[in-house]
């Protein structure tokens, strides 16, 4: 008699949330997990703050199977579309022994925990840790004026000083001695382009999860005391909360297409001369009119890197710009006048 087919949810998927601010090393870091896995069979999920998903089309290259969120902050639409994604990694035929997921830059990482502790997810996976991703160049102790930045440092159980080789070893030290201050339980280690060894940083086990459901609850009672007081005042504050919350503390992502190529010398001069500087962060896969390849472009503070994609022929230009105060409607018209 042929045994009747058992069909056994997985349980207690170990799982490691990546994050960090914009720009800090969060999917270099998934890179190197990729690449170094050995036989674990991992699922990466990516979550990019912009319409157009450039680290999700960089990644798909490397490893097939990767599941993607809907684009979008997770924080805000966490509790459609992270559950979702987490079962359709879990409900796939083929083995998979660790998820990993890589948070917006602008990302308040407590929310997406919660997810993990607070729905029926909590069954079926097991937090490993929150692993915080610091651009050791960048960083300062005003968190760039951004509550969820503050939040990230806050919660990292791993916090992960990246970028060492940008900034003397002293710096590094000192920023080390700043968060020691701070989390004094929290693993903190160094990398150079995400280069850690593994088992620091997966199944390590190190997530508080009965401190994250104690900060739920309070913020429980704060979330209904705010909005009771809200309501008394005004009936549409609680809405407009709400969509402050959506503008990620002031930053936005500004998208542009094209399928006609980039003239080099102008592109370089509109990074150089005519883009304010309150572009934080900016991404793309460029063709340019004088070029066979298609670049890669990552732009991170004051510094921005053009590399040749061999894997790609161009096709079209897809650039995301993020920053505060950007005016979308200038940058898209100046980007415009780049193309050939
Ligand atoms: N010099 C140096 N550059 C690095 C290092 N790690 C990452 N970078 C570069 O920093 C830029 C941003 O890296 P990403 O891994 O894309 O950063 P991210 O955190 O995923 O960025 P967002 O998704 O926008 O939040 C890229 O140009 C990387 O090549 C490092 O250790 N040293």
């Amino acid at each position: 008699m042929k045994s009747p087919q058992l069909d056994i949810p997985k349980r207690g998927m170990p799982v490691t949330i990546v994050t960090g601010f914009l720009g800090s090393g969060k999917t270099t870091l998934l890179h190197q997990i990729l690449k170094n896995r050995q036989d674990l069979k991992v699922a990466v999920l990516v979550n990019e703050f912009g319409d157009i998903n450039i680290d999700g089309q960089l990644l798909v290259d490397i490893e097939d199977g990767m599941v993607e969120l809907s684009n979008g902050c997770i924080c805000c639409t966490i509790n459609d579309s992270l559950v979702d994604a987490v079962y359709n990694v879990l409900e796939r035929e083929e083995r998979i022994d660790y998820m990993v997921i890589e948070t917006t830059g602008v990302a308040d990482p407590l929310p997406i925990a919660l997810t993990f502790l607070g729905t029926e997810l909590k069954h079926l996976t097991r937090l490993d840790s929150i692993l915080t991703v610091i651009d050791a160049e960048t960083f300062t102790a005003e968190h760039f004026g951004s509550e969820a930045a503050l939040s990230q440092v806050q919660y990292g159980d791993i916090v992960l000083l990246n970028k060492t080789d940008l900034v003397p070893e002293a710096q590094v030290n000192e920023l080390e001695e700043y968060l020691r201050k701070t989390k004094s339980k929290a693993r903190i280690l160094r990398s150079q382009h995400g280069e850690v060894p593994l088992p620091l940083i997966l199944d390590v086990d190190l997530a508080p999860t009965s401190v994250y459901q104690q900060v739920e609850n309070e913020d429980e009672v704060y979330k209904h005391e705010h909005h009771h007081h809200k309501h008394e005042h005004h009936d549409h504050e609680h809405h407009h909360h709400h969509s402050d919350h959506l503008d990620n503390d002031g930053f936005i992502s500004v998208s542009f297409q094209s399928d006609r190529r980039f003239d080099l010398d102008k592109f370089t001069y509109f990074l150089d001369k005519v883009m304010p500087v309150d572009v934080f962060r900016a991404k793309g896969v460029l063709c340019f009119d004088s070029e066979d390849l298609r670049f890669v472009f990552q732009l991170s503070g004051k510094r921005y890197e053009l590399n040749y994609d061999h894997r790609k022929k161009p096709i079209d230009n897809q650039l995301v710009l993020i920053g505060r105060n950007l005016d979308a409607q200038l940058l898209q018209q100046q980007l415009r006048e780049c193309l050939v």
